[in-house]
C-alpha cells in the first residue's frame, strides 16, 4: 500500500517548472530514493511534500487522505518528518534537550501542549531517549550539541526527526559534507532504520543510493524519467544518458 503519493504534482516558479507532473507512490515500510542532477527538482518536491509551499497543480495523498495545500506545521503533525540538509540543532542545548523538545512538540496543538499530563511527559521522555539510542548518541546525551563533531551533528538532526515518531521520514542528503568514516556510520544508521520507517531519501552519492534503496525515482528537468529497483535503474538507458552520463557501468 502506498503511504505517500503524488498525482501529477507540478510547481512553477514564474516561467520555470521545477516539478512537472510528478506521480509517485511511496510504499509503506520502503526506502524510496529520489535522484537526479543538480536543479532536477528534488528539493522542490520535498518542499511540496512537507507543505513548505503549495503546488501549482496536482495532489499529495498521505495515507489515502488528500493533504494538498496543508501548511508545513500541520503536515509535520500528521507524521511527515524531515531531516534538513542544514542544521536545526540548538547548539547550547544538551543532546537530550534537543530531542526532548522535538518529542514534546509532536502531535499536539499548542493548546494541547499546555495540557499535557504526567504520563504524557514519561512518554515524551521515553521517545527522546529512544531517538538518541537509535542514532547511537545515547552515551553523549548530556553533552552540549555544539560539542559534537559534524558527523554527530547530522546524527543528532536525524534523532530530532525520529523523536517526532514520524510515519514518513524525508531525508535530504543525510551524508552531505561527511567524511568517509562519518558517511559509513550514517549509511549504517539509515540501513538500521529500514523497515521501521517509511523513508524518502534524496542523495547524490550513487553508491549509497544503490546500496540502501528499495526503489529509485529519477528526476530530470522537473519530470520523472524512470522508476525501479536499483538494478533496474542502473541498467536503464534513459537514466544513463540523462543523469549518469554512462559512468555508472
Ligand atoms: N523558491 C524558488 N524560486 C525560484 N526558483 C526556484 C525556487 N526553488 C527552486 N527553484 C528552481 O527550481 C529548479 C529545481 O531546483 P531544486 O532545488 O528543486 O533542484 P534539486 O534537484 O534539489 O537540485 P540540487 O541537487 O542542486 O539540490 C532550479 O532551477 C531552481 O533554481
Amino acid at each position: 500500500m502506498a503511504l505517500l503519493e503524488t498525482k501529477r504534482l507540478t510547481k512553477s516558479f514564474g516561467a520555470l517548472t521545477a516539478v512537472n507532473g510528478v506521480s509517485l507512490a511511496v510504499e509503506a515500510g520502503s526506502l524510496h530514493s529520489i535522484i537526479g542532477p543538480n536543479g532536477a527538482g528534488k528539493t522542490t518536491l520535498f518542499n511540496l511534500l512537507t507543505g513548505t509551499f503549495p503546488p501549482t497543480s496536482g495532489q499529495i495523498l498521505f495515507d489515502q487522505n488528500d493533504i494538498t495545500g496543508t501548511p508545513a506545521s500541520r503536515v509535520a503533525h500528521l507524521g511527515l518528518a524531515r531531516s534538513y540538509q542544514r542544521t536545526t540543532v540548538f547548539p547550547a542545548f544538551s543532546l537530550f534537550d534537543n530531542v526532548w523538545v522535538a518529542a514534546f512538540a509532536t502531535g499536539k496543538s499548542w493548546k494541547g501542549l499546555l495540557h499535557k499530563k504526567t504520563s504524557d511527559y514519561a512518554e515524551v521522555t521515553g521517545r527522546a531517549r529512544q531517538a538518541l539510542q537509535d542514532v547511537g548518541l545515547e552515551q553523549k546525551s548530556t553533552q552540549l550539541a555544539r560539542q559534537l563533531s559534524h558527523g554527530e551533528q547530522r546524527q543528532l538532526e536525524l534523532a530530532i526527526a525520529l523523536a517526532a515518531a514520524p510515519r514518513v521520514l524525508l531525508l535530504d542528503e543525510p551524508a552531505a559534507g561527511l567524511s568517509p568514516e562519518e558517511t559509513r556510520r550514517m549509511v549504517a544508521l539509515v540501513r538500521a532504520l529500514k523497515g521501521r520507517y517509511t523513508m524518502v531519501l534524496i542523495e547524490h552519492k550513487m553508491d549509497i543510493i544503490m546500496s540502501v534503496s528499495d526503489r529509485i525515482s529519477v528526476m530530470h528537468f522537473g519530470s520523472l524519467i524512470a522508476e525501479g529497483t536499483p538494478a533496474e535503474i542502473q541498467k536503464n538507458a534513459d537514466v544513463r544518458r540523462a543523469y549518469l552520463g554512462g559512468v555508472a557501468a
